[in-house]
């Protein structure tokens, strides 16, 4: 299902299957996000993809380990991770009480190891093999562990015994610089690669101390000496003599400064491995002493110089070629302390031996035959120093047998390759893999099978087939790729490529893991292993399997007066023997497949009397560069390291786990689809005799709706478009908390749940558009209501602002009118008061409006006389006048309720400016004008009209014309 959601398509199908994609991954994921995945099998499901993503996420959050199951997988950081690897950290994964719980790390493996050992459950023995492609890191994680085991498995009792601890764990740490000098080189793939394969066996004793450490190394890649790529390198031993030794030593080794040899390339490359001093000193640990070493340097000094021999044809066969350069001869010999004309005839010249009588015959090589034996001269030498300087160390760490019971091992072994040209070194380490993924497979398949137990699953319906067919093609017996190979070695009879392309082809042609080749141009068989297929090709296959070594070249070597050269070429009969193998003889010959076949069983016996762990490294990217990780090559190797077949043996049986809540959550609505007739109300309900709310009342409710889907599951099989008639059922497997399923049953599932819930959105929207008209109305009325009560709210409170402003408009006007009455009558001098206290006026005795009407009459009639009067500068004053004016008003004279004429003796004297009327009915005679404001105004009165404030009747101006 999800393969096919991830499979390619476009546009707005490409947008959907990418959400459905999302959905089902967070479903089947759970809530954890990617990078806190800390294992990749609960990666659900477990696809390429899924895994790829998870390693990708946590690779992004700086999180280098992740658990596969039995598996450790490890991405090499390419940087500095500080404290990833500090003793603290060590001591806190040892004290852990439960170090799995911790995050995953090299660490969780050495610990675990180490417990199993104390625990002293069968087998006690332990073995952690760490794989991975050139650079991946597996060195670094050996040292790792090993530096980890330095740590734990070191706390003795006594201080004497922790002294010989002490001492015991530094030599094994020092057997890394002294192996990786000479067994490690620069090449294109890794800086510090290592060209053998190691099995380190850690040895503890009873009290589970490290005592003492063995190694064993597997198929150095000796042809490295005499023969490297342009742009690699050649052991890293060479260039720290070269570059490390001192004046005397130079001189000794006859390495002048900026000397150019052949068999040195890149000399100005200069590598954090280029580190003699370290070497050298780590050799002293070991138990090699100052005069040993020099032996040692000074006979590598002599291969730097057995290099520099290049050879003349001498243009007729019967002659031998000349060397180009007597110099180099004349060095070496003297380096390797070898006689100088024995070492050039050697090189020149073939003995054979022939007849009943082992005549020996003398025959001059060609050029490229003098060549091959000068290179297998310096093989030889080099791979016989390296297996010395092995046991050596062996000698120098190895405990005594009696002090140690049980030991873990770590095998280092180079990863799966496949390159564009592939030979039998490819042929050996690609064998080796398969061997080991067979044991890998054995081992996951086992913890499978354990989990399908606890959940009580049958195993039985895993099919899956092992890579047992690659094998017996490569190995079997008793016709196979290494014993047709072998055969032809034994036979010694000359044979091409193309010959033995057609043999293989013809005598294997029945396995399935034989490719075919009909398109290479060159002679080559194609295997198909579990890691992909890898051409061979056939060309030079039988000679490196031969790895002839001339027996002239070892008698030479055994003339060397050199003490180190005479310890590694001793005059062994033997060996002789094995040297010089007969065209006759039917003896078996010690090939390199053969050699190779028997250590490599030797091992696997030790891993199969072991409890395995396994490392995979993995290399985030070919550059070396941190923090970059291409899906392409992590692929590859995730390949190569048998994780991805791992992963097919899961989806073998059921990829798919989900827990039983997570699945009843998804798949519930399919109860819709298919519903199930009730159930019989006499039948006992699943979580009867349980109480309620306890676990095993809601585990029995989940089984029971567990139940209900799974019973759907054939009616959605029988309404799939595809299905054929008589389909098996779906395969799933309902376990104890689990229920596990295959990747067709999840895409069925998926569907149903697709239809079930296309059903729904149509209840629902339908349920919505019904709820939503209902909606619609009951808001329509209500803005009705609303926009009514609003507007009756409004006109309320419209109209109370009216009253409002009315109210304050009247009792402004009132005020207004008080003031303008007050202050009319303030404009009044005291006299009026002084009237009115005298005589108050009655309203009811005098009424208003008879009183006006006569004032009326009389300043309509009679007022100007009066006024005349009151105005004269001179004439009568006082009483008398008052009197006329009171005459020509005809106002009655002391009437207590009478109008009163005012004038105030200031007034009479500046005269009249004006005559008013007052409300009060008073007639006021003015000598100023009225603060009033309209009061000075003379209105345009009407006839009989005499309204308003202290009304101007008459004005000083009018007056005159009166
Ligand atoms: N855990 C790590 N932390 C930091 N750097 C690392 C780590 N592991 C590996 N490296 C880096 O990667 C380089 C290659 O690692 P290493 O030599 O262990 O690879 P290898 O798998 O042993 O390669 P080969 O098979 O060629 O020997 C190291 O030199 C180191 O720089």
């Amino acid at each position: 299902m999800l393969q096919q959601v991830n499979g390619h398509s476009s546009g707005s199908d490409a947008q959907g299957r990418e959400s459905l994609r999302e959905d089902l991954q967070e479903f089947l994921g759970g809530e954890v996000p990617l990078h806190q995945l800390d294992d990749l099998t609960k990666v659900n499901p477990v696809t390429l993809e899924t895994v790829l993503r998870c390693l990708q996420a946590r690779y992004t959050a700086d999180t280098f380990y992740t658990n596969a199951g039995c598996t450790l997988v490890a991405l090499n950081p390419f940087k500095h991770v500080p404290q990833l690897y500090s003793p603290e950290l060590m001591r806190e994964y040892h004290a852990a009480p439960q170090p799995q719980k911790l995050k995953p790390h090299i660490f969780t493996v050495g610990e675990q190891t180490y417990r199993n050992v104390r625990s002293l459950i069968e087998p006690v023995n332990q073995s952690i093999v760490v794989s991975g492609e050139s650079g991946a890191g597996k060195t670094w994680t050996s040292r790792c562990l090993m530096k980890f085991y330095a740590v734990v498995a070191a706390s003795p009792t006594s201080w004497e015994s922790h002294k010989i601890a002490e001492r015991i764990e530094q030599r094994i740490l020092n057997s890394n610089p002294v192996m990786e000098a000479f067994g490690n080189a620069c090449t294109l793939r890794n800086n510090n690669s290592s060209r053998f394969g190691k099995f380190i066996q850690l040895q503890l004793n009873r009290d589970h101390q490290m005592t003492g450490a063995a190694i064993q190394t597997y198929l150095l890649e000796k042809t490295r000496v005499a023969c490297q790529d342009s742009t690699e390198r050649n052991f890293h031993i060479f260039y720290q003599i070269c570059k490390g030794a001192s004046s005397d030593e130079r001189l000794q080794w006859h390495l002048p400064e900026g000397a150019a040899f052949s068999w040195l390339p890149n000399p100005e490359r200069t590598l954090e491995e280029d580190c003699f001093e370290v070497t050298r000193e780590a050799m002293l640990h070991l138990g090699v002493d100052a005069p040993t070493q020099n032996n040692i340097f000074q006979a590598l000094a002599g291969l730097l110089h057995l290099g520099n021999i290049r050879f003349a044809g001498a243009g007729d066969e019967a002659q031998p070629c000349r060397p180009m350069d007597d110099g180099a001869v004349r060095t070496s010999a003297l380096l390797l302390r070898l006689p100088e004309d024995p070492l050039l005839e050697t090189l020149r010249i073939r003995t054979i031996r022939a007849g009943r009588q082992q005549q020996v015959f003398r025959k001059p090589c060609s050029q490229a035959e003098c060549d091959t034996r000068r290179d297998c001269l310096a093989k030889l030498v080099y791979a016989r120093l390296f297996d010395w300087l092995v046991s050596v160390i062996n000698s120098s760490v190895c405990a005594d047998p009696a002090s140690w019971t049980t030991f873990i091992g770590l095998l280092d072994v180079y990863g799966f390759e496949s390159f564009p040209h592939n030979s039998l070194e490819q042929l050996c380490i690609n064998y080796a893999n398969e061997k080991l993924q067979q044991h890998f497979v054995a081992h996951y398949l086992r913890a499978q099978q354990e989990e399908y137990a606890v959940e009580g699953l049958e195993w039985s319906f895993v099919n899956y087939q092992d890579n047992q067919t690659c094998l017996d093609l490569i190995e079997g017996s008793p016709i196979s790729i290494c014993s047709l190979i072998n055969e032809e070695c034994r036979l010694n009879r000359p044979s091409s490529a193309a010959q033995l392309q057609t043999r293989i082809e013809s005598a294997l042609a029945g396995s399935p893991c034989l490719g075919h080749n009909k398109l290479s141009p060159e002679p080559s068989f194609v295997v198909l292993h579990y890691a992909g297929s890898v051409r061979y090709h056939t060309a030079g296959l039988v000679e490196k399997n031969k790895d002839p070594v001339p027996p002239e070249l070892t008698r030479l070597l055994q003339q060397s007066q050199d003490p180190l050269l005479k310890v590694l070429f001793p005059a062994d009969p033997e060996e002789k023997s094995q040297a010089e193998p007969s065209g006759q003889s039917r003896a078996p010959v010690l090939t390199v497949v053969s050699k190779f076949k028997a250590s490599l069983e030797q091992l696997l016996q030790v891993l199969q009397a072991t409890t395995p762990h396994y490392i995979r490294c993995i290399k985030p990217n070919s550059q070396g560069r941190a923090q970059a990780l291409h899906r392409e090559e992590v692929l590859n190797q995730l390949e190569a390291c048998g994780l991805v077949e791992t992963i097919h043996i899961s989806a073998a049986g059921f990829p798919i786990r989900v827990s039983h809540r997570t699945f009843v959550e998804r798949y519930a609505s399919l109860r819709r689809l298919h519903p199930r007739a009730p159930p019989d109300p006499h039948s006992p309900s699943p979580d009867e005799g349980h109480s309620e709310g306890s676990p095993h009342a809601e585990q029995a409710t989940l089984r029971a709706l567990l139940q209900d889907i799974l019973h759907t599951l054939p009616a959605l099989e029988a309404a799939a478009p595809a299905a054929p008639a008589g389909a098996t059922p779906a395969p799933v497997h309902c376990g104890r908390t689990k229920v596990f399923m295959t990747d067709a049953t999840l895409e069925l599932l998926e569907r149903g749940r697709a239809q079930a819930l296309e059903q729904c959105a149509r209840c629902i929207q339908a349920g919505w558009r019904r709820h939503r008209r209902r909606e619609q109305e009951r808001r329509r009325r209500a803005a009705v209501c609303i926009q009514a009560a609003i507007r009756s709210w409004l006109t309320r409170k419209h109209i109370q602002r009216l009253h409002t402003a009315a109210t304050v408009i009247k009792r402004a006007w009132r005020q207004w009118g008080i003031r303008m009455a007050f202050l009319a009558s303030k404009e009044l001098d005291g006299v009026e008061e002084k009237h009115s206290s005298q005589a108050p006026r009655s309203p009811s005795s005098f009424p208003l409006p008879l009183a006006q009407t006569k004032l009326l009459r009389a300043v309509t009639h009679l007022w100007p006389l009066g006024l005349v009067l009151a105005n004269a500068a001179v004439g009568v004053h006082g009483f008398p006048r008052k009197l006329v004016v009171f005459a020509c008003l005809q106002l009655p004279v002391g009437s207590p309720s009478g109008y009163t004429v005012q004038a105030q003796t200031a007034q009479e004297r500046a005269g009249i400016m004006s005559i008013r009327a007052l409300p009060q009915g008073s007639i006021k005679f003015h000598c100023r004008k009225s603060p009033l404001r309209y009061a000075d105004i003379c209105p345009e009165l009407p006839p009989n009209s005499a309204t308003g404030f202290n009304q101007i009747l008459l004005e000083r101006h009018k007056l005159g014309h009166v």
